[in-house]
Protein backbone atom coordinates (compact mmCIF):
# COMPACT_ATOMS: atom_id res chain seq x y z
CA UNK A 1 0.00 0.00 0.00
CA UNK A 2 1.17 3.46 -0.86
CA UNK A 3 0.95 6.07 1.80
CA UNK A 4 1.82 9.61 1.65
CA UNK A 5 3.01 11.99 4.77
CA UNK A 6 3.32 15.58 4.82
CA UNK A 7 4.81 18.10 7.03
CA UNK A 8 4.11 21.58 6.84
CA UNK A 9 6.47 24.68 8.25
CA UNK A 10 6.29 28.58 7.10
CA UNK A 11 8.87 31.51 7.39
CA UNK A 12 8.90 35.07 7.32
CA UNK A 13 11.53 36.37 4.57
CA UNK A 14 11.93 39.20 2.02
CA UNK A 15 12.37 39.50 -1.96
CA UNK A 16 11.97 41.65 -4.49
CA UNK A 17 10.49 40.63 -8.09
CA UNK A 18 11.17 41.61 -11.69
CA UNK A 19 7.44 42.08 -13.15
CA UNK A 20 5.85 43.06 -16.49
CA UNK A 21 3.05 44.46 -14.23
CA UNK A 22 2.74 45.81 -10.89
CA UNK A 23 6.52 46.83 -11.25
CA UNK A 24 6.99 49.27 -9.28
CA UNK A 25 5.66 47.34 -5.99
CA UNK A 26 7.00 44.14 -6.79
CA UNK A 27 10.94 45.55 -7.35
CA UNK A 28 10.54 47.47 -3.97
CA UNK A 29 11.82 44.86 -1.33
CA UNK A 30 8.95 43.53 1.33
CA UNK A 31 8.41 40.39 3.11
CA UNK A 32 5.74 37.83 3.18
CA UNK A 33 5.04 34.86 5.57
CA UNK A 34 5.32 31.54 2.90
CA UNK A 35 3.82 28.51 4.15
CA UNK A 36 5.24 25.48 2.55
CA UNK A 37 4.11 21.54 3.01
CA UNK A 38 6.68 18.51 2.04
CA UNK A 39 5.41 15.32 1.18
CA UNK A 40 6.67 12.23 1.45
CA UNK A 41 5.19 8.93 -0.02
CA UNK A 42 6.04 5.24 0.54
CA UNK A 43 5.32 1.98 2.27
CA UNK A 44 5.47 1.69 5.87
CA UNK A 45 7.99 -0.16 7.58
CA UNK A 46 8.04 -2.19 10.21
CA UNK A 47 7.21 0.23 12.75
CA UNK A 48 4.85 1.57 10.95
CA UNK A 49 6.25 4.56 9.61
CA UNK A 50 6.67 5.80 5.76
CA UNK A 51 9.12 7.87 7.27
CA UNK A 52 9.61 9.23 11.20
CA UNK A 53 7.89 12.77 10.75
CA UNK A 54 10.54 13.32 13.67
CA UNK A 55 13.67 12.88 11.04
CA UNK A 56 11.53 15.25 8.24
CA UNK A 57 11.14 18.10 11.02
CA UNK A 58 14.99 17.97 11.35
CA UNK A 59 15.90 18.48 8.10
CA UNK A 60 13.34 20.88 7.05
CA UNK A 61 14.99 22.94 9.95
CA UNK A 62 17.99 23.00 7.98
CA UNK A 63 16.06 24.35 4.97
CA UNK A 64 13.88 26.35 6.80
CA UNK A 65 16.97 28.17 8.35
CA UNK A 66 17.84 29.25 5.04
CA UNK A 67 14.78 30.97 4.20
CA UNK A 68 13.82 32.51 7.30
CA UNK A 69 14.33 36.26 8.31
CA UNK A 70 16.46 36.22 5.24
CA UNK A 71 16.51 38.13 1.70
CA UNK A 72 15.53 35.94 -0.59
CA UNK A 73 17.07 37.93 -3.37
CA UNK A 74 20.26 37.16 -1.71
CA UNK A 75 20.02 33.34 -1.33
CA UNK A 76 22.44 31.01 -3.03
CA UNK A 77 20.91 28.86 -5.70
CA UNK A 78 17.36 30.39 -5.58
CA UNK A 79 17.39 32.53 -7.97
CA UNK A 80 14.38 34.81 -8.38
CA UNK A 81 12.53 34.67 -5.63
CA UNK A 82 8.82 33.15 -6.82
CA UNK A 83 6.50 30.14 -5.78
CA UNK A 84 8.08 28.23 -8.40
CA UNK A 85 12.03 28.32 -7.05
CA UNK A 86 11.05 28.61 -3.74
CA UNK A 87 9.23 24.72 -4.50
CA UNK A 88 12.70 23.87 -6.44
CA UNK A 89 14.96 25.01 -4.08
CA UNK A 90 13.31 23.34 -0.49
CA UNK A 91 12.94 20.09 -3.31
CA UNK A 92 16.39 20.13 -4.22
CA UNK A 93 17.79 20.41 -0.41
CA UNK A 94 15.59 17.45 0.93
CA UNK A 95 15.42 15.25 -2.31
CA UNK A 96 18.71 13.83 -1.18
CA UNK A 97 17.50 12.75 2.07
CA UNK A 98 14.07 11.59 0.82
CA UNK A 99 13.65 9.19 -1.62
CA UNK A 100 10.24 8.85 -1.77
CA UNK A 101 9.57 13.06 -1.67
CA UNK A 102 6.56 13.26 -4.05
CA UNK A 103 5.61 16.84 -3.97
CA UNK A 104 7.03 20.31 -2.10
CA UNK A 105 4.09 23.27 -1.95
CA UNK A 106 4.72 27.07 -1.30
CA UNK A 107 2.15 29.12 -0.55
CA UNK A 108 1.57 33.02 0.91
CA UNK A 109 -1.90 33.39 2.61
CA UNK A 110 -2.12 36.78 2.68
CA UNK A 111 -1.65 36.69 -1.13
CA UNK A 112 -4.01 33.99 -1.84
CA UNK A 113 -1.53 31.95 -4.25
CA UNK A 114 0.09 28.91 -4.38
CA UNK A 115 2.66 26.77 -5.85
CA UNK A 116 2.96 22.53 -6.11
CA UNK A 117 5.87 20.85 -7.64
CA UNK A 118 5.39 16.96 -7.92
CA UNK A 119 8.22 15.19 -8.21
CA UNK A 120 8.33 11.76 -10.23
N1 LIG B 1 4.03 32.42 -11.38
C1 LIG B 1 4.19 33.35 -10.40
N2 LIG B 1 3.62 34.53 -10.55
C2 LIG B 1 3.75 35.44 -9.57
C3 LIG B 1 4.50 35.17 -8.41
C4 LIG B 1 5.09 33.90 -8.29
O1 LIG B 1 5.77 33.57 -7.29
N3 LIG B 1 4.92 33.01 -9.31
N4 LIG B 1 4.60 36.11 -7.45
C5 LIG B 1 4.01 37.26 -7.53
C6 LIG B 1 4.05 38.21 -6.43
O2 LIG B 1 5.17 38.06 -5.60
C7 LIG B 1 2.78 37.99 -5.57
O3 LIG B 1 1.63 38.25 -6.35
C8 LIG B 1 2.70 38.85 -4.39
O4 LIG B 1 2.64 40.14 -4.82
P1 LIG B 1 3.44 41.20 -4.00
O5 LIG B 1 3.51 42.45 -4.79
O6 LIG B 1 4.72 40.63 -3.54
O7 LIG B 1 2.53 41.41 -2.73
P2 LIG B 1 1.09 42.04 -2.62
O8 LIG B 1 1.27 43.48 -2.36
O9 LIG B 1 0.26 41.67 -3.79
O10 LIG B 1 0.55 41.26 -1.36
P3 LIG B 1 0.72 41.56 0.20
O11 LIG B 1 1.34 40.34 0.80
O12 LIG B 1 -0.69 41.73 0.69
O13 LIG B 1 1.55 42.79 0.36
C9 LIG B 1 3.23 37.66 -8.70
N5 LIG B 1 3.17 36.64 -9.71
ZN1 LIG C 1 6.16 39.72 -2.82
Amino acid sequence: MNFEVSQRFHFDAAHSLQREIDTVSSARIHGHTYHAEVTIAGTPDAQGMVVDLGIVRREIASVQQQLDHHLLDEVPGLGPATLENLCRFISAQLRPRFAGLASVSVWRESVGDSCRLTIS
